[in-house]
C-alpha cells in the first residue's frame, strides 16, 4: 500500500485513541475513518476491538463500496455509513461515530440541537438536526447503509461542512470535518454543546435559538471568507 495510505493508517490510529481521551466513547461503541480522496481509499478502525489493542496495522482499507482491499480484520459494522458518506459529501476527509453521553441523550430524545450560544456557533452554523425514524424496512434492510441514507436525506438543504455533525434518531451522534483531526475535533465540540444545552434548557426552559446576527459573527470570523480568528499559517 502507497506512503499517503500508510499515514493515513496513523492519523486514523491517533484519532481512534482520541476517543477515549477525550471520554467521548465506552467499550468499543465508536469509530474513526479518513478517506485519501485521490485513490477513494477509506482507512477505518477494526470492528468490536478494544481501544487498547488498536494498532497501525489493524487499520482496514476499503473502497467507496465499502470492500476490503487490506487488512485481515473486518472493518467497523458502521462501514456502509461512513462510505455513504463520503459518496454524498465531497468535502469530507474524516468521519466519527461516537455514543458520547450528551450528544446521544439528544439523538434517544428524538430532539434537534438548537445553537444557544458562541461556543456552537463558532463551528456549527446553525441546528444541529436529528434525523427522522428509521421505517421497519429501513432498519431490517441494509440499515447501516440506510443510516448514511437518512443522514444523507437530513442534509439535502444543509452544507457538510457548515453543519458537521448530526445526531441519528434513536441512535447516537455522527461527526466530520475536511480532515480526521478536525472531525475528531467537531465531535468533542458536539458533546460540549449538547451537555450545555442540556443544562441551559434546565437553568430556563423557555430559552430560544441565540440571535441569528451573533451565530453568523462567531461562525464567520472562524469560516468565513473573511475570518480573521486565530494566527496566519506562518505561524
Ligand atoms: O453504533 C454502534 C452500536 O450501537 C457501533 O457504532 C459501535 O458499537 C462500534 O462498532 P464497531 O466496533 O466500530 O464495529
Amino acid at each position: 500500500m502507497n506512503s499517503t495510505i500508510n499515514r493515513l493508517k496513523e492519523s486514523v490510529l491517533e484519532a481512534n485513541l482520541a476517543l477515549p481521551k477525550y471520554k467521548l466513547v465506552t467499550f468499543t461503541w465508536g469509530n474513526v475513518s479518513a478517506i485519501d480522496r485521490e485513490s477513494g481509499y477509506v482507512v477505518i478502525k477494526p470492528s468490536g476491538v478494544t481501544y487498547d489493542q488498536l494498532t497501525k496495522d489493524n487499520m482496514v482499507v476499503v473502497d467507496l463500496q465499502g470492500n476490503i482491499i487490506e487488512g485481515s480484520y473486518k472493518p467497523s459494522s458502521d462501514t456502509p455509513t461512513h462510505v455513504a458518506l463520503y459518496r454524498a459529501f465531497p468535502g469530507v476527509g474524516g468521519i466519527v461515530h461516537t455514543h458520547s453521553p450528551w450528544a446521544t441523550s439528544w439523538a434517544q430524545a428524538a430532539k434537534s440541537l438548537p445553537a444557544l450560544g458562541t461556543t456552537h456557533a463558532d463551528y456549527f452554523y446553525g441546528e444541529i438536526p436529528c434525523t427522522r425514524a428509521m421505517t421497519e424496512q429501513e432498519i431490517n434492510g441494509a440499515y447501516e447503509e440506510e443510516t448514511g441514507n437518512v443522514i444523507i436525506e437530513t442534509f439535502d438543504n444543509r452544507d457538510p461542512l457548515q453543519t458537521p455533525g448530526v445526531l441519528v434518531h434513536s441512535h447516537a451522534p455522527f461527526a466530520w470535518g475536511k480532515d480526521v483531526d478536525e472531525a475528531v475535533h467537531n465531535a468533542v465540540v458536539l458533546e460540549e454543546v449538547a451537555k450545555m444545552a442540556t443544562r441551559t434548557f434546565m437553568i430556563n426552559p423557555n430559552i430560544r435559538e441565540m440571535q441569528s446576527v451573533l451565530l453568523d459573527r462567531h461562525f464567520l470570523r472562524k469560516h468565513g471568507v473573511n475570518a480573521y480568528y486565530g494566527q496566519e499559517e506562518s505561524h
